[in-house]
């Protein structure tokens, strides 16, 4: 079954200089797990490194997830300093077009913060410094960390394992005008992802609720990412005001 391809001995062997070894145990310490995203909005009262980091250690001290995903330089140092999992690092720059770690130069300064997997935008389209994804994708191999594609379309996912990434995620469908836009979690996309790619496919984005986690992982998954449901209590505390009966 193709989720356990990574771990089989036919799976590509990944580019990274991590050792393989290390590679084995990284990604099979993710399978069929939750890995949670802490990650504060721009202006939001927890948007502080310190903050981040008191949210990631306890979400780890109360639940037995696999990986913690963080945004910027700063909150991944300070997650590194109170979190022994593998963080998932990335760095959102300007919020148009592609914007997560847009450059090779980003994804250095996440994998030296201390990142094991680097998530990249791996969307087709135009990059700010014009390079292409490989760029990023061998800079993050040289500096032996993995690469985390976030795509919003079937055709990118299988392009971005092609250039080398070792693993795809669902994180941007719904986010470009060309994919599926919908309230929950793209289980279509994962499902053909798993079909067509040899390295793990996460969901991520829109996952709602536990049953979402799990159907996700039914579907293919060979982990579940889930951030403002977990990690964003004013989106939390509007879902619950909104579903309030009118009229008071
Ligand atoms: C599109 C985009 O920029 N997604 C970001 C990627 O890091 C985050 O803002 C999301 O919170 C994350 O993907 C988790 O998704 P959700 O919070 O829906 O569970």
């Amino acid at each position: 079954m193709t989720r356990s391809a990574p771990l089989d001995g036919d799976a590509r062997p990944s580019r990274t200089t991590m050792p393989a070894e290390r590679v084995r145990e990284l990604l099979g310490a993710l399978r069929g797990r939750l890995i949670v995203s802490c990650q504060a909005a721009p202006g939001d009262p927890l948007r502080a490194p310190e903050h981040m980091a008191a949210v990631a250690a306890s979400v780890v001290a109360g639940a037995p997830v696999a990986a913690i995903r963080v945004q910027g330089v700063a909150d991944i140092r300070a997650v590194r300093r109170v979190v022994a999992l593998p963080l998932i690092g990335l760095w959102k720059d300007g919020g148009e077009g592609v914007y997560i770690t847009p450059t090779a130069a980003h994804a250095r300064a996440v994998a030296e913060a201390g990142a094991e997997i680097v998530a990249v935008d791996a969307t087709g389209r135009p990059r700010p410094d014009g390079r292409p994804l490989r760029d990023t994708v061998e800079s993050v191999h040289t500096l032996g960390r993995l690469v985390m594609a976030d795509v919003s379309t079937a055709d990118e996912g299988v392009a971005a394992a092609e250039l080398g990434a070792d693993l795809i995620s669902t994180t941007l469908s719904g986010y470009t005008p060309y994919s599926r836009q919908q309230s929950g979690p793209d289980l279509a996309l994962i499902t053909e992802l798993a079909d067509r790619v040899d390295v793990p496919v996460l969901a991520e984005g829109r996952v709602h609720t536990p049953e979402e986690a799990r159907t996700a992982i039914e579907s293919g998954a060979w982990a579940v990412v889930v951030g403002g449901a977990i990690t964003a209590p004013a989106a939390i505390a509007a879902r619950f005001a909104a579903a309030l009966p009118p009229g008071r």
